[in-house]
Parts: C-alpha cells; sequence; structure tokens
C-alpha cells in the first residue's frame, strides 16, 4: 500500500471524529435545502448583507434559495479541498491518471482553482546537491529510488457532493417540476452563527488542536461569514485551508548538508520510535546513495540496542554498539572517527529516552554533543525529535521539555496510523513552529512519508475520502 494510501485510510480515525463532528454541527442546527442542477445552475450575484436574515429566521424558516452560498468566500477552502495532484510527485512511477477536476456548483470555484499558482520548490531545496530522504519529490529531483518519493499517491479527491445520487424522494423545486427538471440532491446548510462557531471550538479542542490553535482556527473560519449558510462540506473545506496554511511553513523535509559526517542526533521518549524512525531514515538515505552509520546510543537498554541492530540489518547500514551501560558519550565519539574514517555522509545518533531523570539525561545529552564537538564543532547538525502522535497533547509537553535538554531542530510525527489524535499535529505547528520532516504511518520499513500539509488536512477533516 502506498505512504499516502496509509496515510489516508489510517487517518480515518482522527478524520472520522472531526469529521462526524463537523456533520453533527451542522445537522444540529440547519435546514435541507435543495440545490440546483449544476448545469442549469446560473451564476449567483453575491449575498448582500441584507440578505443575511437573522440566524434564527433562516433555521426556522430553512431557506433554501438554491445556489444562496454562491457569496460564501469559498477560494480559500477549495484550494485545499481541490488540490490538484503534482505531476512530479512520483517521478519514476508510470504517471498517475489526471485528476478529474470536480465539477464545481458555483462558477466562481472554478476560476479560484486555475488561477492557482503552481507550488514552487524551495530555492535551498533545489539546490541540495544530494536527495532527502522524505523529501517532497516536486522540491527536487529525485532519483527514482527514492523509496518516499516513489510511494506517495496524490489524493484520491472524493466525488463532490452534487454529484452524489440525486434523491427525486426528495422532491425538486415548482419551477424545476414545471419544467421537468431534475433538482439536484438536497443538503443541509446551518448559519454560521456564534452557537456553530462555539461548537467548532469544543470539537477542534477535543480533537487535540489545543485551546489557543482551536480558538484561532475557528476565528479565522468564521471571519467575514457570520450569518452566511454553510454546509458540513463547506465548513469541512474551510477547516482544512485553515489546517493547511497552518501546517505549510513546518513542512520541511530533513535538511542535508555536505559536511561529512553530518551528525543526526535523535531524541525522544522511550517507546516514541525512535529506533524505528533511525531504520526508516537509514533505509531511504542509503537507497538516495547515501552512506550511513548508526549509533546505537541507549547503552542502557540492551533490548533497545538489539532492536536498533535488527533494524540496521534491514536498511543494510551499520550499526556501532558498546557494551550495556557504558558510556553514551564514548560511544558516539567512537561513531563520529568510524564514520569519518569510513567516509560516511550520514551518522545517526540514537540516545537513551528517560525522562524520568531528566537531570541525568540533560547532562548525557550534553556530553554527547561535546565529545562530537571535538570532532566536528558544528555537530550534531540536526537533533530530531521523535514523537507519538497517539500521546496526544502530552506530545506539546516533550516538545517543551526536549527544548529544553537538547537544541531540537526538527519533528518526526510517529504512529501517525490508527490514532485519533493528529489534530495535536496542528497544536504542534501553530505553537512551536518546529519543521516536520516525516511522518511514520506504519511499522514497516517503508512507512515514513514526507509530510504534505495539504493531504494531511484533507485526510484530517475527512474531505480526502
Ligand atoms: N503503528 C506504528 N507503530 C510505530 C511507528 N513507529 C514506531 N512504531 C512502533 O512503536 C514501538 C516503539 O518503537 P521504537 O522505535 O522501539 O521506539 P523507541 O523510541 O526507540 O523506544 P525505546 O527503544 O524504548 O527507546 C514499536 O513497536 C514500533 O514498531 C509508526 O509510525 N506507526
Amino acid at each position: 500500500m502506498s505512504f499516502f494510501g496509509k496515510l489516508k485510510s489510517k487517518l480515518f480515525k482522527s478524520s472520522s471524529k472531526l469529521e462526524e463532528g463537523l456533520d453533527a454541527i451542522v445537522d444540529e442546527g440547519g435546514a435541507v435545502e435543495e440545490r440546483a442542477p449544476e448545469t442549469e445552475r446560473a451564476p449567483e450575484p453575491p449575498e448582500s448583507p441584507a440578505a443575511d436574515e437573522t440566524q434564527a429566521d433562516a433555521a426556522a424558516a430553512g431557506d433554501g434559495a438554491p445556489g444562496e452560498d454562491a457569496g460564501a468566500p469559498e477560494t480559500e477552502a477549495d484550494r485545499a479541498a481541490d488540490v490538484a495532484p503534482e505531476p512530479a510527485r512520483e517521478p519514476s512511477a508510470a504517471p498517475e491518471p489526471e485528476q478529474e477536476p470536480e465539477p464545481e456548483p458555483e462558477p466562481e470555484k472554478g476560476a479560484a482553482a486555475e488561477s492557482r499558482p503552481e507550488p514552487t520548490p524551495a530555492p535551498e531545496a533545489a539546490a541540495k546537491p544530494a536527495p532527502e530522504p522524505a523529501r517532497r519529490p516536486e522540491a527536487e529531483a529525485a532519483p527514482a529510488s527514492q523509496p518516499a518519493a516513489e510511494t506517495l499517491k496524490p489524493l484520491d479527491m472524493p466525488p463532490p457532493d452534487i454529484a452524489d445520487p440525486a434523491p427525486e424522494a426528495q422532491g425538486g423545486g415548482v419551477l424545476s417540476r414545471l419544467f421537468g427538471r431534475k433538482t439536484g440532491p438536497a443538503e443541509v446548510k446551518r448559519v454560521l452563527d456564534d452557537d456553530m462557531v462555539e461548537s467548532l471550538e469544543e470539537l477542534l479542542i477535543s480533537a487535540d488542536m489545543g485551546v489557543e490553535t482551536a480558538l484561532r482556527v475557528t476565528a479565522n473560519m468564521a471571519e467575514g461569514r457570520m450569518g452566511r449558510r454553510l454546509s458540513a462540506r463547506e465548513i469541512k473545506e474551510l477547516l482544512a485551508s485553515e489546517i493547511a496554511r497552518i501546517m505549510e511553513p513546518v513542512a520541511k523535509p530533513l535538511p542535508l548538508y555536505p559536511t561529512k559526517p553530518q551528525v543526526v542526533l535523535v531524541v525522544g521518549v522511550n517507546g516514541s520510535g525512535k529506533t524505528t524512525t533511525i531504520g526508516k531514515l537509514a533505509s531511504q538515505f542509503r537507497a538516495a546513495g547515501k552512506k550511513v552509520v548508526i549509533a546505537a546510543g541507549d547503552t542502557f537498554r540492551a533490548a533497545a540496542v538489539e532492536q536498533l541492530q535488527i533494524w540496521g540489518d534491514r536498511a543494510g547500514v551499520p550499526v556501532l554498539t558498546a557494551p550495556e551501560g557504558s558510556d553514551p558519550a564514548s560511544l558516539a565519539f567512537d561513531a563520529m572517527t568510524k564514520a569519518q574514517a569510513d567516509g560516511a555522509d550520514l551518522l545517526m545518533i540514537d540516545t537513551a529516552g528517560r525522562l524520568q531523570n531528566r537531570a541525568d539525561l540533560m547532562e548525557e545529552l550534553a556530553k554527547i554533543v561535546r565529545v562530537i564537538r571535538k570532532k566536528d564543532p558544528d555537530a550534531p547538525h540536526n537533533t530530531l525529535l521523535v514523537l507519538d502522535a497517539t500521546t496526544g497533547q502530552n506530545a506539546l509537553s516533550q516538545v517543551e521539555t526536549f527544548q529544553k535538554l537538547a537544541d531540537v531542530s526538527g519533528l518526526v510525527m510517529t504512529k501517525l496510523d490508527g490514532t485519533a489524535k493528529g489534530g495535536v499535529l496542528v497544536a504542534l505547528a501553530d505553537r512551536f513552529g518546529l519543521p516536520i520532516h516525516a511522518i511514520g504511518v506504519g511499522e514497516q520499513i517503508d512507512d515514513l512519508a514526507p509530510f504534505d500539509p495539504e493531504e494531511f488536512a484533507a485526510a484530517l477533516t475527512g474531505l480526502a475520502r
């Protein structure tokens, strides 16, 4: 199964919570409205403020004039919802079938989509001499062997609501029936009012987005739209757009430098997925032609060392170990010496994750850094914090703690498959702004994907279904 296939299907645990919640909010205070058939729908005049009757009126009257949502500023939402597959996403694979442009109920939607600028590669990424694991493929000339690039699939967007089988049983408008026209399917819309905003805030908080982020996201969604009637899909599009906007700046692949070896210190609490992530990254780096050395720096747990050795074997990468209980800094020094002697491109150092005694851990990490700096004053070049997405809000305090223990330069979020807590990524991005280099979507060696904000937002809100 492709990375995105996994992400899409597995994130539904998260999305189903948000999706069902959003549906319920709209259903709760909404009214069924009939939509005109797409072919007959003329551009709607912009909704005048006067047309924004009181929410109570609208809800009570079930005012269902077709296309009354034409005035809703949906451009941003469309951007997230209608994201086109990027042609460069699978450089070595057979070309993906172009995604069918979605028939749009509102004419301006199509126009907005057409005028959307193509994402441009980040200059520093394009200038990188070597491909990077977990890199978004459009940002570079990735080799055919790059696993992350190869396995990403473009988003299979669902058909729009308008394409649902038209339930004649729901009845058409009088004029439609007189002229023998079939109407579009009915849909529920709810006037965006204070109650609905509050319900949205509560839903986002319950989806692990954190209070501050949830309030900000909801406020942005509501801005300029109070009094408008919105369908669940429109709300999801707005939410997806907001989420993608927050996540866009943090979606950055692990930067690669010409320095040899580039030292990547990997930190995180026990069980967060450090070992697995090191194995997956090593495999991707190796597939991209990099020479990698791994140092098993959690010398206090024999099982952790064994596990890392297994991953090293899988990835085809040497793992340096030391006797149980020996000094991790001494191992790191030896590993640095070996990596330099071997001309390795990357040295990945696993570390212990015992937060029970922070002072010890802080000293241990500081000592590792001190000794590797004897070999290279700029090392470590990256300090990756591995976070387990299933811990939800706890991930926020882990970032705070590890920022005090080490100079965290980026995040990898593991276990995004099978969690209903994906919303915490939004809170993390909003609060810390640390780059999310990759996401773990399973326990297999190729289950590490680049982080794509739009795909993530669509999957989280249920638009990707
Ligand atoms: N479903 C899923 N499981 C994962 C993922 N990443 C890691 N795991 C599992 O999480 C568990 C812990 O992973 P490890 O890599 O051993 O975590 P660690 O941080 O090295 O833990 P310690 O060795 O205890 O320090 C293992 O069972 C992994 O298979 C992921 O992305 N998805």
